[in-house]
């Protein structure tokens, strides 16, 4: 944690302050929904629809920004009218109603089709492949033991077919030579803004942090905020990058809630 972080409540203060250049970003998986073995079945937790749908009425903006497609969260995050939704890592948005892509990804679908049933085909039984069209994810948290099999076996593919490696969960996902992650749409989306937090929990989450932290060393009365969701997988290196770390997305609900007084006009 850097040694000048303000505390919680000081930094939700000077948030409230400078409300209308503030921005809070979220990823999805263990920091708004709990973790389970099926990807599918994952829901938000009930009770954090409420402050983010109260946050996005009282800062400039709030967003999702996560490796799930713009479709699978606009179906669990349907009810909230104000905010955005980044989807695979940035290369979907949520653009006035409709799914924009970046134009560079789209050639790569059928090479994620072809990707994903040769997983299917040639990876141990057990093995989850999730398709989401412009990546392929190789879960393995209900066999982990074949873990380093399914490593190696993406990045061989990744080696094939000329592909980018990002490592997660007990997951590793395959997805296309496109420029573009986390930190580069928080890059984008904090140029203007006085101050920004960012909650995350997995590896692909810390280059969001690190371009908060790069937003505040060319602007020294730039604010960001780094929270880390605790979990035993990514052990303390989210935690280690983070200004403040919070115990699971139960406990990012309570804190929501808790900040919203804040706000209070
Ligand atoms: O950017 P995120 O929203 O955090 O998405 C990261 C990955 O999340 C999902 O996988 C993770 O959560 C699953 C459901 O709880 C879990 O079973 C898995 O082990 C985790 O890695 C999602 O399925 C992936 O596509 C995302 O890349």
């Amino acid at each position: 944690m850097p040694q000048s972080s303000p505390t919680a409540a000081e930094a939700w203060q000077l948030t409230a302050e400078r409300a209308s250049e503030a921005a809070l970003f979220f990823d999805f998986d263990g920091v708004l929904a709990p973790v389970e073995d099926d990807p599918d079945a994952v829901q938000p937790v009930p009770a954090v629809m409420a402050s983010l749908e109260a946050l996005a009425g009282a800062v400039s903006r709030v967003a999702i920004v996560s490796a799930r497609p713009v479709s699978f969260l606009r179906d669990r995050f349907a009810a909230l009218q104000h905010v955005d939704l980044y989807g695979l890592y940035g290369l979907e948005v949520l653009h006035e109603g409709e799914i924009v892509t970046v134009p560079a990804a789209e050639p790569w679908v059928p090479v994620m089709e072809e990707l994903a049933g040769r997983a299917r085909a040639e990876l141990p039984a057990g093995t989850l492949v999730e398709f989401k069209r412009l990546s392929v994810a190789l879960h393995y948290r209900t066999n982990p033991d074949q873990g380093p099999t399914i490593e190696r076996w993406g990045r061989e593919q990744a080696e094939r077919l000329g592909l980018k490696v990002q490592g997660g969960r007990m997951v590793v996902e395959l997805k296309p030579p496109v420029d573009q992650d986390k930190g580069m749409v928080i890059g984008e989306a904090v140029k203007e803004l006085g101050c920004a937090w960012y909650f995350g929990d997995d590896m692909s989450d810390i280059k969001a942090f690190d371009a908060l932290r790069a937003r505040e060393a060319v602007d020294p009365k730039f604010m960001g905020m780094c929270v880390a969701v605790a979990n035993p997988e990514t052990g303390a290196e989210v935690s280690n990058a983070a200004d403040l770390t919070l115990d699971s997305p139960h406990a990012v609900a309570d804190f929501l809630a808790g900040a919203l007084p804040a706000f209070a006009r």
